[in-house]
């Protein structure tokens, strides 16, 4: 599975955290991030990322359209709720494409522990039926 990873800055931590704990599921899939927690990840766990741009200099939109693209299974976004973002509306668009084309997003470490779980018992198989239907249609 594709799987993203941000965090804005009051939450990094929280995602170092997480990361950390997770490592061992997290290594068996393709991991991308916003720059500066790409960075922060890496260094903390060794896991591999495929680094965007930082988020307000246009990371959440590069990971936008890969969902646009239907290249993008997972969004582990922990978010700040309580510090104004320059970039708002970079955000707002990124959680807006995962309910316009169905792609799971959790915004806080409590669902994330969920999601793990969720993705390393399957859940998320459906995906790969959806992508090799959209594959054979010629939508992906
Ligand atoms: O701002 C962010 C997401 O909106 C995160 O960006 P960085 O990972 O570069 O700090």
């Amino acid at each position: 599975m594709n799987i993203a990873l941000i965090a804005h800055d009051e939450k990094k931590e929280d995602m170092i955290q997480f990361t950390t704990a997770y490592t061992h599921v997290l290594s068996k899939h393709s991991l991308y991030a916003t720059g500066t927690t790409g960075l922060k990840i890496s260094n903390a766990t060794g896991l591999k990322i495929h680094r965007f741009q930082s988020g307000p200099l246009g990371g959440d939109q590069q990971i936008g359209a890969m969902i646009a693209n239907g290249k993008m299974d997972m969004i582990i976004f922990f978010r700040d709720p309580l510090t104004a973002q320059p970039h708002e509306p970079d955000v707002s668009a990124l959680m807006r494409l995962c309910d316009v084309h169905q792609i799971p997003l959790v915004t806080n470490i409590a669902g994330a522990e969920i999601f793990i779980h969720g993705l390393s018992r399957g859940d998320l198989k459906w995906r790969e039926i959806i992508k090799e239907r959209q594959e054979k249609e010629g939508t992906l």
